[in-house]
């Protein structure tokens, strides 16, 4: 459960009472996520979330995370709202720690992945970026390529305890990442971590789209092979063609690929598998003993990196090369 701090009956009394929301009628904890401290709070006027920021989110990346929730549902995209109190701020202080309330989105995250859902997630993330490009903060993507090595290093003594080859294949990976990684593909506001988890449908709509606090500029492409990672990945670990054909090519009618990001998707797949199998691989060996958030496999993204090690072009995701740029 991911609930790292606990809020008592009185602080969040007088939390709540900086905004004009009516009075408190519940709040609990949510077992869901990994990152942050979320509440589900009821009140005399409405529903919301209430998050304390923990972990991996630094303060001073906040603003750029609630500013960048604004302007996306000032253009139509499903997405929390931050509630500003009173004194017209949105990020405050909860018992020591940052915190914020936002608007509650109705939906259910898709516990059993469909091809339609993966249409609709390559159509959201278009318009994602569509809406994202006149964002005027900038946030670079600290976990994207030079934060590999540094992580890898303070993992690499203990990897073999989660799998006898990890070390090895990690220490080739993030070398090979090194020396290629492309640099000049098209820049833009990324979500970044637009897991099933983190998408909300109500039937076959896709409803909503949460968990803004790995948002950053980085390769638009990158966030598009996130998502393939993702959805497209069965549970027994192979790939689902279909998916990423209805993924890619949905996103690609709303925002064309160039011939560059088409050929650059192979390793920027292999990218986005290090960038998870690193965060899993760390918080697994570091989850704090009776601590309630269950750790994500690592390992599941050691078989989706190998899938990408032997993908010679795009046509292993299901396209045509060269038949979905613009
Ligand atoms: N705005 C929202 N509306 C509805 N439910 C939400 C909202 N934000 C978060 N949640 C719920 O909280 C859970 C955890 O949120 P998430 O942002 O993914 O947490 P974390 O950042 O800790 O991973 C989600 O799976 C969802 O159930
Ligand atoms: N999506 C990441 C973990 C981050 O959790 P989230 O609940 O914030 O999406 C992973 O699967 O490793």
């Amino acid at each position: 459960m991911a609930v790292y701090t606990e809020v008592s009956d009185e602080d969040l009394v007088e939390f709540i009472a900086q905004y004009d929301i009516g009075e408190v009628v519940s709040c609990k904890g949510i077992a869901e996520g990994v990152e942050n401290s979320n509440y589900l709070l009821h009140t005399t006027k409405s529903a919301y979330i209430l998050t304390l920021y923990e972990k991996r989110v630094r303060e001073e990346d906040l603003p750029f995370f609630l500013g960048l929730m604004e302007h996306l549902a000032n253009k139509g995209i499903p997405c929390p709202q931050p509630l500003t109190a009173m004194d017209g701020k949105a990020l405050r202080q909860l018992c020591g720690r940052p915190a914020a309330l936002t608007t509650f989105l109705e939906g259910m995250w898709p516990r059993k992945i469909q091809p339609f859902h993966c249409e609709q997630l390559g159509r959201a993330l278009a318009n994602f970026h569509r809406a994202g490009s006149d964002y005027d903060l900038f946030r670079a993507n600290s976990l994207s390529l030079d934060s590999w090595r540094p992580q890898f290093e303070q993992c690499r003594a203990r990897a073999h305890e989660v799998h006898p080859q990890l070390t090895d294949t990690l220490a080739r990976e993030v070398d090979f990442l090194e020396t290629n990684w492309p640099r000049d593909l098209p820049f833009g506001v990324c979500h970044a971590d637009l897991f099933p988890d983190n998408v909300f449908f109500i039937g076959k709509e896709l409803s909503g789209l949460i968990d803004f606090y790995f948002a950053c500029n980085d390769a638009l492409a990158y966030d598009l092979i996130v998502c393939m990672n993702a959805w497209c990945f069965e549970r027994d670990g192979s790939f689902n063609v279909t998916k990423a054909r209805m993924l890619l090519s949905a996103y690609a009618k709303e925002r064309p690929l160039s011939q560059e990001e088409l050929n650059a998707l192979p390793i920027l797949a292999r990218g986005a598998a290090v960038r998870f199998l690193l965060t899993r691989l760390y918080d697994w060996l570091n989850h704090p003993e009776g601590a309630f958030v269950k750790p994500k496999d690592p390992l599941e993204y050691l078989t989706i990196l190998s899938f990408h090690q032997s993908v010679g072009d795009v046509g292993a995701y299901g396209l045509d090369k060269g038949a979905l740029h613009g």
